[in-house]
């Protein structure tokens, strides 16, 4: 059955091993280090893009007129790659509340997110991506082959007013051991 990709995909219809995956509410870095050895974070874009249709309204309206920050990384485990994560924000966004995430580098961006207490995080949302899917898209150029078919999961972190969007898309080879 192809699911319709949209942000409110019920949690009933993913899979039983990725559940904690989708669900855990802190530092997802943290979890995967916990699981996995060798973590690091690959950078694979760091600049200003044009956001996705689906991302636009998390951001609101001030998206629809600014540049917008984004980075890309693979997660990775050794050489295997585990999580292809996105994340967006405003160029005013970048001024203020997020004013490091242009120079977070190789290390995770969680290490800064959840180490404000300021920052605050909204609740998950999930989508089964395929191939139509641009972020389905850009997971594949930076690791080749992939299903047709990866769970993801989304949140918006809160600094003040300034909005972060951070998308994470879980890669076959992560297996909640
Ligand atoms: C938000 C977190 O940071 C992780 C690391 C990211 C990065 O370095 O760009 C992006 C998303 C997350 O997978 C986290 O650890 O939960």
């Amino acid at each position: 059955m192809s699911l319709q990709q949209h942000w409110r995909t019920p949690l009933c219809l993913a899979p039983r091993h990725l559940l904690p995956w989708l669900t855990e509410r802190g530092s997802l870095t943290t979890m995967l280090m916990a699981h996995f050895p060798n973590i690091s974070v690959k950078v694979i874009f760091q600049g200003w893009q044009a956001a996705h249709l689906d991302e636009m309204d998390c951001l609101g309206p001030i998206a629809h007129q600014q540049n917008i920050a984004c980075r890309e990384v693979l997660l990775k485990s050794n050489q295997q790659p585990l999580v292809y994560a996105h994340s967006i924000t405003t160029a005013s966004a970048l001024r203020k509340g997020f004013h490091l995430f242009g120079r977070s580098g190789s290390r995770p961006l969680g290490a800064l997110l959840f180490a404000d207490p300021k920052i605050q995080r909204s609740s998950l949302s999930w989508c089964c991506i395929d191939t139509r899917h641009p972020l389905w898209q850009k997971a594949q150029a930076a690791v080749g082959h992939l299903p047709q078919r990866l769970w993801a999961r989304r949140s918006v972190f809160y600094s003040g007013c300034d909005k972060l969007l951070v998308t994470e898309v879980f890669l076959s080879s992560i297996n909640c051991k």
